[in-house]
C-alpha cells in the first residue's frame, strides 16, 4: 500500500508526517500521474502554439495542406511562403525586423540564456513570492524580443508588486546576466518589460542622421538610444534645456537638433533665432539658419529675446481674433525657435539689467509660448537655482555630462538619480552622451546625439538656409593654407638627425 508514492511500511517509526490522510491504490496512482502529465503538456503546447503563433500557424496550415492534398503541394507552398518572407525582409526591412527578427531572436536568448537562471534570479532579488502552503511563485515571463544590443524581457508581476519594485532590483538582475545595463519600462498595469542591455552602441561616434524632407516636428531623429533605435526629440509645445558641463556635447546636442529641423527651417514652416553670448563661437558656423541672430553686444540679446516676445504677442492677439485653439505651423505662422547658447551668461552673470530684461523676456516665451508655436532652445552649465532661477518653466530637460551627483535631480527631476540617470559618471571621453526621460519609460534613458563638424555645419547651413538669409555667404573662402601640421614621424626623424649630425 502507498501513501504519497511511500510504502506505509517505510513510513512507520520515520516520524514523518503526511498531509494526506487517505490511502491510494497503484492502479489509482499510476493512471492519475499520468493524466495530469498529459494534461500539463497539453496545456504547454496550446500556450507555446499562442505564444509562437507565427511559427504554429504557418507550420498548422502546411499540415492541414498535406493532409488534404500531398506532401509536394505542401513543399511548394512552403517555397512560395519563405520567398514571400524574403520579399518582406528587402522590402521592408524594419517590419520584418519587428515582426520576425526580433521575435526570433527572442526565443533563442530565453532558451539559451536567460531561462535557466530565471527562477535562481528572482528568488535571489526578492522578486518571488512564498504563500503560506509553501507555493512559489514567480514572474512569469510573457514574451521575450531581442535585438542585436539589447534583450526586452516582458513580465507580469505577481499580486501586490509595482514597476518600482522590479526597477530597485534592476541592478542585481544586471549582474545575473552580466549585462552593461539594465532598466524597467513599465508597459501597463501589471507589466514591465526589463531590458538588458549587452552591449553598449554608445560608444561609438554617431554620425549626424540624416532629416526627413518634412521634418515631424514631434519625432525629430537627434540621436541613438542605447538600445540602438533613433531618439526622435518632440520640439513641438515644448520649451527644451540642455544642461552639460564644459565640454559634455551641448554643441552637439543643439545641432543635432538643428539639422533635423533644417529642411523645414529651408522651407519656412520653423523660423530660428540665435542667441550666443559666447561672441558666436557656438552658432555663428551655422549663421544663414537664422532669421534673426545676436552674439556680441549684450543689447542685440536682450532686444532679440525682446522682439520675440513683442512678435509672440501679435501672434497671440492674432490667432485669437482668428479664432484659432490649436497651433499648427505654416509658412505664414511658422514654430518660432529661439535657441540660446549658455544661458547662465544672461541670467547669471550679465550686468544686473541685463540679466532683469532678460529673465522678464524669457519668463513670458516660457510661460506663454508654447501655446502659439514659439519654443525656447537654451543650454546651460549649471543647472542651479541661483543660475536659471526659472528652470522649471522648461518642459523638456537633457541631461549630458554633469559635475556633480546633485545635479541630476535639479535637471531631471527628483528620483531621477535614483532611476539610474548617472550623469556624474558619465566618462568626459564619451560627450555627446545624455540621459532623457522618454514616455513610459520608468527610468531615464540614455542616448547619445550625433556629433556635427565645423564642416558639417556650414553644409548645412549652406544647403538649407533661412528663406530670409538666401544670399548669405557664410565664411570667408577655407580654400586657403592648409593649417600648419606637426607629424610625430618627422618630429622622431629630426631628432635622429640632430643626434646624428652631434
Ligand atoms: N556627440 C558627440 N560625439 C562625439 N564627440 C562629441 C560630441 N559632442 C561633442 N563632442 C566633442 O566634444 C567636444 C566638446 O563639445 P562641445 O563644444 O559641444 O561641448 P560643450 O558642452 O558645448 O562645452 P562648452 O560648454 O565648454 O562649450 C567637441 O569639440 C567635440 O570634439
Amino acid at each position: 500500500m502507498l501513501v504519497n508514492g511511500t510504502r506505509v511500511e517505510d513510513l512507520a517509526g520515520t516520524g514523518l508526517t503526511t498531509k494526506q490522510r487517505y490511502v491510494v491504490p497503484l492502479w489509482v496512482t499510476i493512471p492519475l500521474f499520468l493524466g495530469r502529465h498529459l494534461l500539463k503538456g497539453t496545456s504547454a503546447l496550446v500556450k507555446w502554439a499562442i505564444t509562437y503563433w507565427g511559427l504554429s500557424l504557418p507550420t498548422l496550415v502546411l499540415l492541414i495542406i498535406w493532409q488534404r492534398f500531398n506532401g509536394l503541394v505542401a513543399l511548394t507552398a512552403l517555397t512560395w511562403w519563405l520567398l514571400l518572407g524574403l520579399v518582406w525582409a528587402y522590402r521592408w526591412p524594419a517590419s520584418f525586423d519587428v515582426a520576425v527578427t526580433q521575435p526570433c531572436r527572442g526565443v533563442w536568448r530565453w532558451w539559451t540564456k536567460y531561462r535557466r537562471l530565471w527562477h535562481p534570479a528572482m528568488d535571489g532579488t526578492g522578486l518571488t513570492r512564498m504563500t503560506p502552503d509553501r507555493q512559489v511563485y514567480v514572474p512569469a515571463v510573457t514574451r521575450v524580443r531581442s535585438t542585436r544590443v539589447v534583450d526586452a524581457l516582458h513580465l507580469r508581476l505577481l499580486h501586490g508588486q509595482t514597476p518600482a519594485d522590479v526597477a530597485a532590483r534592476a541592478e542585481g538582475l544586471r549582474h545575473v546576466y552580466g549585462a552593461h545595463r539594465c532598466s524597467v519600462i513599465e508597459d501597463g498595469p501589471g507589466r514591465v518589460r526589463v531590458l538588458f542591455y549587452s552591449k553598449d552602441p554608445l560608444r561609438r561616434l554617431v554620425v549626424p542622421l540624416d532629416p526627413a524632407p518634412l521634418p515631424a516636428l514631434d519625432a525629430l531623429p537627434v540621436a541613438l538610444g542605447e538600445d540602438g533605435e533613433v531618439f526622435r526629440l518632440c520640439l513641438r509645445g515644448r520649451h527644451v534645456l540642455i544642461v552639460g558641463a564644459s565640454g559634455a556635447g551641448k554643441g552637439s546636442a543643439v545641432w543635432s537638433t538643428l539639422k533635423a529641423l533644417a529642411p523645414a527651417v529651408a522651407a519656412g514652416t520653423v523660423r530660428l533665432r540665435g542667441v550666443d553670448p559666447k561672441g558666436g563661437m557656438e552658432l555663428f558656423p551655422g549663421r544663414a539658419l537664422f532669421a534673426e541672430y545676436a552674439d556680441e553686444d549684450l543689447a542685440d540679446l536682450v532686444a532679440l529675446l525682446e522682439q520675440a516676445v513683442a512678435d509672440m504677442n501679435d501672434r497671440k492677439r492674432r490667432l485669437k481674433a482668428a479664432g484659432v485653439r490649436v497651433f499648427t505651423p505654416s509658412t505664414t505662422d511658422p514654430l518660432e525657435v529661439i535657441l540660446i547658447d549658455e544661458l547662465a551668461f544672461l541670467t547669471a552673470y550679465a550686468p544686473k539689467d541685463i540679466k532683469l530684461k532678460v529673465a522678464a523676456a524669457l519668463q513670458v516665451l516660457l510661460s506663454q509660448g508654447r501655446a502659439v508655436g514659439y519654443s525656447v532652445v537654451a543650454a546651460l552649465q549649471d543647472p542651479r537655482k541661483d543660475v536659471l532661477p526659472f528652470r522649471d518653466l522648461f518642459t523638456y530637460r537633457i541631461a549630458l555630462r554633469l559635475s556633480e551627483d546633485s545635479h541630476v535631480d535639479m535637471v531631471l527631476g527628483d528620483g531621477a538619480l535614483e532611476r539610474g540617470a548617472a550623469c556624474h559618471l558619465i566618462p568626459a571621453s564619451l560627450p555627446g552622451i545624455a540621459y532623457v526621460h522618454v514616455e513610459g519609460a520608468h527610468e531615464p534613458v540614455r542616448i547619445r546625439f550625433s556629433y556635427l563638424s565645423d564642416d558639417d555645419i556650414v553644409d548645412m547651413a549652406s544647403h538649407w538656409p533661412s528663406p530670409e538669409n538666401t544670399d548669405w555667404t557664410p565664411l570667408p573662402d577655407t580654400d586657403t593654407e592648409p593649417p600648419l601640421r606637426i607629424e610625430l614621424r618627422d618630429v622622431i626623424n629630426q631628432h635622429k638627425d640632430d643626434g646624428d649630425d652631434a
